[in-house]
């Protein structure tokens, strides 16, 4: 596939949010003042050389991966899995895909534009769903189901017939980010001793989402964010970088990188999952940096439940004699949570506090709920 490489981009039509933010490629000396984010959240030099070390888990060897991610995950909730099952064939294709896509003209990408209120669908600096500390990327986010065909049919019904290819490509990567996402389900099952198969039966239905990250270059990459500081609000991510560094965890009060690794993918765990382990495992801040030199690319696949079932921990993990009759969190649907980031609220450090006061103060229906 001829790949067209994207230069020096700045941003046009910044002046007017509704319009849609096109990434040009001439040179410019500043940023527009919406992609400038307050003093104490820009990122400072140091935190780009300074790493964090996680985990790496060798998912060929159950014992030490059941220590290790029971070690990270009550600790920040980051680790990287390796001997994973996935193909470099396949990574390779879903880096490739995803170059030629964002390579469109900015017209084809539209076809797909994210309306707001939705989740789905192809974002340039949240066109019209926020005016200030913008970040610096472009996405595209669609849904996936194991066993179904949503991936296909997005690119077909959104982009054309000509994009059957693209949509057979992620619909093959969902598909392998399904099947790892429960290998790690099981892992976190026996880490927590309520058995191997209780969250790969919670998640078996799943209804996750696939995002594609293009952070451009940028002349100032000191004034902005490409990713703001946040937790992610669903319940398992899985994490392809490409060759450059951004992804950075914040971690004994500092920000620090997490190098990429072709053959690895990062796992974090999300705020959904949090709940579920009763706060035993963590959702931990992090961002996306953007630098001056290379564009970057990222594939993040959120494994999320499905959208009426009842996120509750098991009883294993629940001691009723402790306040709150031993819950962190209250009963919750993913539909709930995820209509309260995408209409009421923007993803940050403090999402899964201020959802659970949120769905408390509002009467909602739970299905199956007394
Ligand atoms: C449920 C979701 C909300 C965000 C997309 C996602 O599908 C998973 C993570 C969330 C997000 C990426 C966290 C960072 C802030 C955010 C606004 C973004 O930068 O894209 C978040 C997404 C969102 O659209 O609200
Ligand atoms: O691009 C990255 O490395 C991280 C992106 C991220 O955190 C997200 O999309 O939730
Ligand atoms: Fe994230």
């Amino acid at each position: 596939m001829a790949m067209v490489s994207r230069e020096t981009p700045i941003v046009r039509n910044v002046h007017n949010h509704h319009l849609p933010l096109t990434f040009h490629q001439d040179a410019s000396t500043a940023i527009p003042t919406q992609f400038i984010w307050p003093d104490e959240e820009k990122p400072t030099q140091d935190s780009t050389r300074a790493l964090l070390c996680i985990p790496t888990v060798d998912l060929a060897d159950t014992e030490s991966a059941v220590r290790m991610v029971k070690e990270a995950c009550a600790e920040h909730g980051f680790f990287q899995v390796v001997n994973h099952g996935i193909s470099e064939e396949l990574l390779d294709d879903a880096h490739r895909y995803t170059d030629a896509f964002f390579s469109l003209p900015s017209s084809e990408k539209q076809k797909s534009k994210r309306v707001a209120g939705e989740s789905c669908g192809y974002s340039s600096s949240f066109t019209g769903r926020f005016s200030s500390k913008l970040p610096w990327k472009e996405t595209l986010s669609f849904h996936h189901r194991s066993g179904s065909n949503d991936v296909s049919r997005y690119f077909a019904t959104t982009m054309g017939l000509h994009f059957n290819r693209h949509g057979e490509m992620y619909e093959k990567y969902c598909e392998a980010m399904s099947r790892l996402s429960m290998t790690v389900m099981e892992l976190l099952g026996m880490s927590l001793e309520v058995g191997r198969r209780r969250f790969v039966d919670f998640f078996q239905d799943h209804d996750s989402i696939m995002r594609l990250n293009h952070y451009p270059r940028c002349q100032t990459p000191n004034l902005t964010l490409g990713t703001g500081p946040h937790c992610d609000p669903t319940s398992l991510t899985i994490l392809h970088q490409d060759d450059v560094c951004g992804l950075q965890v914040f971690h004994n009060k500092r920000w620090l990188s997490i190098p990429p690794r072709k053959d690895a993918l990062v796992v974090n765990i999300g705020d959904t999952f949090m709940a579920l382990s009763n706060g035993r495992y963590k959702s931990c801040l992090h961002r996306a940096v953007v630098n001056s030199e290379k564009s970057r690319k990222s594939l993040a696949f959120f494994l999320c439940p499905s959208m009426t079932k009842i996120v509750r921990p098991p009883e294993e993990l629940i001691d009723e004699k402790s306040p709150n009759g031993g819950r962190k969190y209250p009963d919750f649907t993913w539909t709930q949570f995820l209509e309260f980031t995408q209409k009421h609220y923007r993803a940050d450090n403090n999402t899964l506090s201020a959802f659970a006061k949120w769905v408390t103060s509002v009467p909602h229906f739970l299905p199956g709920g007394d």
